[in-house]
């Protein structure tokens, strides 16, 4: 099967213009891939760019030089490059993106936001709240909650909201920014196993992960983002 992601010779420095232009080199020289029903996690002391990388994979930071490759309908796209009609496209059918903190729309009922992402997908509404109440239900998300707006949730219950809407689509890749911070014990193996399901369906993930367990329990590799740090040479 073609690899779904690789990442070639990026390099990105954060430029503060209300700074005097100062500029702050984060990473340099990133290579690597990602195979279908690996889980590959950026490791590395914290502020050495991993939410950066992953920003850059899903298009939310431009990258300066190098190339983001994602295999999409059957070809292969370079996000780095892509118009930002493209850039929706490839996020909307290949790539998924769990970030840390889910961002509420008000008045949308939790699963309606979970069912979203099937919705804009072309999937019948009726269809797509069953399977946001299955994923909605599996996280141990209390039903009284599901047609509540998740503004007023807690960290935890927003944070299970957003896997479950992360989770719900057939996307080929997904990036998980810290899925398991806010989470129980009970709750974060319940990831775990949803973590490896999606590996054996064959999707290539890439993930940060602080809790260690967690990290032993889903990585196939890890990968040292201080290897790219500016001035390093690659290994
Ligand atoms: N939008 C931004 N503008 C300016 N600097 C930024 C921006 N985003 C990140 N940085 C800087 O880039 C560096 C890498 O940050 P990043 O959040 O990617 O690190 P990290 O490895 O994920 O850290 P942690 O493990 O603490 O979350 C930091 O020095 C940070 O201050």
């Amino acid at each position: 099967m073609p690899t779904p992601l690789v990442v070639s010779e990026v390099s990105k420095s954060f430029t503060m213009h209300l700074r005097d232009g100062i500029r702050l080199p984060v990473v340099s020289n990133v290579a690597f891939s990602v195979a279908s029903g690996e889980c590959v996690v950026l490791g590395g002391p914290s502020g050495v760019g991993k939410s950066s990388l992953l920003k850059m994979i899903y298009g939310n930071y431009a990258v300066d030089t190098g190339q983001i490759l994602i295999r999409h309908d059957g070809r292969i796209v370079d996000l780095a490059a892509a118009d930002p009609r493209t850039v929706l496209h490839v996020r909307r059918h290949t790539l998924g993106y769990v970030s840390q903190f889910l961002r509420t729309v008000p008045r949308v009922a939790a699963i309606d936001v979970v069912a979203e992402p099937l919705v804009a997908r072309g999937e019948d509404a009726g269809t797509a709240r069953e399977k946001a109440g299955a994923l909605l239900a599996r996280l141990n998300l209390p039903e009284a909650l599901w047609q509540l707006p998740p503004a007023t949730f807690s960290g935890g219950e927003q944070q299970r909201v957003n896997i479950a809407r992360g989770f719900i689509t057939e996307h080929r890749i997904l990036l998980l920014d810290e899925p398991t911070a806010s989470l129980d014990a009970r709750n974060r193996a319940v990831v775990v196993g949803m973590i490896e399901e999606k590996k054996q369906a064959g999707v290539a993930l890439l993930g940060i992960f602080h809790d260690g367990e967690v990290r032993e329990a889903v990585a196939d590799r890890i990968l040292d983002v201080q290897l790219f740090s500016p001035g390093k040479i690659a290994a």
